[in-house]
């Protein structure tokens, strides 16, 4: 009975230490895939730029995983702003996207020295021009542009159909040039370019091809028909990953190369000058470094199901029950025998649909105090915790080269507790 081993260290012996449950990363991992956007993501026609997205997973450490690998970081909150603060980030590389970012946001992006704004809409360009005026502050925009590509995904995390929530869509050609005008006005805001992103967990190259080939006829058209420069485009992120072995997606380094190469033939085609190209992975960064660690607990059998019950849940991972995402699973502490019965793997949420795992062959012999590991556990699961049930949300180590280090610690019952206020308001 062997036990797994990550980044060199026994799975047992982190769930001693850290308790459970546990998000592992491999930090070797993580660099690998930031080493292979940026080395493949490179073009001798436009300069290139690869953008941590940072809802994938966000702390401090991998922010500064970002930083050490040139990634710039793309964020989407005053929280995710102030994290890449206090992580030392250099504010000229973060890109601030959301639909309906506050007044309160616009003007901490600009008193931070961010980098670009991406904008989402007529009254965020307005808002962004006048507050930088008031504050006397430079900053680089981008627009994001809808292109409707139906991307092959979940329908909750297609981001890019003409009613989509974000960005404005791309046949909407002159209400776009409007938009931009105050900009190209503007002592302080500077036009860069177009910015789209049409899904996530994407594993073909196609909708990525379309969408640039749509945006780079777009930025010809800006150019030809309302003297629009854009010199700058982002073809976002949504580069799948593998959690089943259903999943065939296309390595990240590939994709970025594909990218790349494709960029060069349709500028060139098009007759399009393109200063800069830029690509924002999040969940191909994080996702296949992330191994969640459980205990099991009770298990129990009912008519047609033998359930397995682990110390976590939708609690620490939202996504089987939001998106219906599949995972896969060993028993981390019983590698190599073999899988003989199929369990459902429940958490301890209080929530009929708080599962995990519907069908997962694992050893017969798995017992209570034994490890069960989900893989690919690394992206939108510590990032869409929740506090559900008074749960805490689990700790993160990074391991590397049989060390390990905690880099954030266990949610405790005491740290909920330090939200409750009994204070008369002033009304
Ligand atoms: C604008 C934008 N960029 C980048 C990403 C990152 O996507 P992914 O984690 O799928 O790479 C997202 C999320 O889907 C996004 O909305
Ligand atoms: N949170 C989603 C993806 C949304 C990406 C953000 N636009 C997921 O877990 O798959």
């Amino acid at each position: 009975m062997a036990n797994l081993e990550i980044g060199g260290i026994d799975c047992r012996r982190l769930a001693e230490v850290s308790g459970t449950p546990l998000l592992v990363y491999d930090e070797a991992k993580i660099e690998g895939q930031f080493a292979a956007a940026t080395s493949n993501f490179k073009s001798e026609k436009f300069e290139t730029e690869v953008v941590y997205a940072a809802k994938a997973f966000s702390c401090k450490a991998i922010f500064e995983k970002a930083k050490e690998a040139g990634a710039g970081l793309d964020v989407v909150s005053g929280g995710e702003l102030y994290c890449a603060q206090q992580a030392g980030v250099d504010m000229k590389s973060v890109y601030f996207h959301g639909n309906n970012k506050s007044e309160e946001e616009l003007r901490m992006a600009l008193e931070a020295g961010c980098g670009t704004i991406v904008l989402d809409n007529r009254m965020e360009s307005q808002r962004l021009v006048n507050l930088a005026a008031e504050l006397k502050r430079p900053i680089d925009v981008l627009l994001r542009v809808n292109p409707g590509i139906e991307a092959h995904t979940h329908e909750y995390i297609r981001t890019s159909g003409s009613d989509s929530k974000f960005g404005i869509s791309i046949k909407k050609a002159e209400e776009i040039a409007e938009l931009i005008q105050p900009v190209l006005n503007s002592e302080y805001v500077t036009f860069k370019g177009f910015h789209s992103h049409i899904g996530s967990q994407i594993t073909e190259t196609e909708g990525f091809e379309k969408a640039l080939e749509i945006m780079i006829d777009f930025i010809r058209e800006m150019k030809e028909q309302y003297r629009i420069t854009a010199g700058c485009l982002s073809i976002g992120g949504g580069f799948g990953i593998k959690y089943t072995a259903v999943d065939k997606p296309i390595p990240l380094g590939e994709m970025a190369e594909i990218l790349a190469r494709t960029c060069e033939t349709l500028i060139a085609e098009k007759g399009v000058a393109l200063k800069k190209l830029l690509i924002e992975p999040g969940r191909s960064i994080v996702g296949e470094a992330g191994y969640a660690l459980y205990r099991v607990g009770f298990s129990k059998d009912t008519d047609s199901k033998h359930f397995l019950f682990v110390d976590g849940g939708m609690s620490d991972n939202i996504r089987p029950a939001l998106y219906q995402a599949e995972y896969s699973c060993d028993i981390a502490t019983r590698m190599g025998e073999p899988k003989d019965k199929t369990f459902c793997v429940a958490g301890k949420n209080c929530e009929s649909g708080d599962i995990l795992i519907k069908e997962a062959k694992l050893p017969s012999s798995v017992c209570e105090g034994d490890l069960l590991v989900i893989y690919a556990a690394g992206a939108y699961g510590y990032s869409m915790a929740s506090n559900y049930n008074r749960a805490g949300r689990p700790e993160v180590v990074f391991v590397k080269d049989g060390k390990a280090r905690r880099v954030l610690r266990r949610e405790t019952y005491e740290d909920q507790l330090r939200l409750e206020a009994d204070e008369q308001l002033t009304i």
